[in-house]
């Protein structure tokens, strides 16, 4: 039996956000927008939402990225409906970035590379976001499991909290190159990308809000840094306070490879579909601009 490989994630990213846009809706239910959108805080209200929110946004963006903590406070079932709205958004043609933030051991890693990556898996998506912080290396496991199934990775550089760079603007030690924890894990991102054409599949989580904290100096980055021919997924636009104006100082004009994403500021636009797929109409217009 012949297996087809499928297309590396850079290429169906690349492709699909030239077709869409560059915008990611981020479909994080919150327990004030369940309210807000008048649904009970419970399983029932979480899976209209979300199903709802979904159906509105996702034939209309490129990528949507679920916050997985919202789904797991509800245990199994919050769970479940994870899988369906992973389902859902994938049927409507966008990609689904799973924002679960991991990164452990190798052996562990492997065993969450195959709980999202794995097309076998009830929550398989077509990318995750991984934490660098137990080393680089440790992420082995997922950047083999994202090579074999055509899966992304956005691993945290310069979060958008601003707690982050306490962390990020730290120096490895002399025997790891010397340079900062962001500038590192973009070198890393550099060369598992390598010439990879039209784009790599392996992002980075770079925060919108980064102009507001003194921007790329503020982490030891330089613009050179951001040349690592990957995807960057760009939260803290919009509501914590990250904007196109930010985008273009940090990145210049993109070719559609930095990808922001808002979660509240397009979902408190709920739960009338016409104002949500609006929103989203006007921010791919807006960052394409
Ligand atoms: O640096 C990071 C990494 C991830 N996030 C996540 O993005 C959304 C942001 O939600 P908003 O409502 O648009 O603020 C959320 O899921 C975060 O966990 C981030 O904000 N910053």
């Amino acid at each position: 039996m012949t297996t087809t490989q499928p297309a590396p994630f850079g290429a169906r990213l690349h492709a699909l956000a030239a077709e869409r846009g560059p915008f990611c809706v981020g479909i994080d239910p919150h327990a004030v927008l369940l309210r807000a959108w008048g649904y009970d805080d419970d399983v029932a209200g979480l899976e209209q939402f979300a199903l709802r929110a979904v159906e509105a946004v996702a034939p209309y963006v490129s990528t949507v990225k679920p916050q997985s903590a919202f789904y797991e406070r509800f245990g199994s079932r919050g769970v479940a409906v994870l899988e369906r709205v992973i389902a859902a958004a994938r049927a409507a043609g966008a990609l689904v970035l799973l924002d679960v933030k991991r990164g452990d051991i190798g052996s562990t890693s492997q065993a969450y590379a195959d709980a999202y990556l794995d097309p076998s898996s009830p929550l398989a998506s077509d990318a995750v976001t991984l934490s660098p912080y137990l080393g680089f290396g440790s992420l082995t496991p997922f950047v083999e499991s994202a090579r074999t199934h055509g899966a992304g990775l956005f691993v945290l550089a310069a979060t958008s909290n601003p707690e982050g760079p306490e962390v990020q603007s730290a120096r490895t030690g002399a025997a790891f190159g010397g340079r900062g924890v962001a500038a590192t894990v973009l070198a890393h991102l550099r060369a598992l990308n390598g010439d990879a054409e039209p784009l790599g599949s392996f992002g980075a989580v770079v925060g919108a809000t980064l102009g507001d904290r003194g921007g790329l100096a503020a982490l030891g980055l330089e613009p050179a840094d951001l040349a690592f021919n990957g995807p960057v997924l760009a939260p803290g636009y919009g509501e914590q306070g990250g904007t196109t104006a930010d985008l273009r100082r940090l990145f210049g004009a993109s070719d559609g490879h930095v990808i922001a994403t808002s979660s509240r500021g397009v979902l408190r636009l709920g739960p009338d579909p016409v104002a949500l797929r609006d929103a989203v109409l006007r921010a791919n217009e807006e960052l394409r601009g």
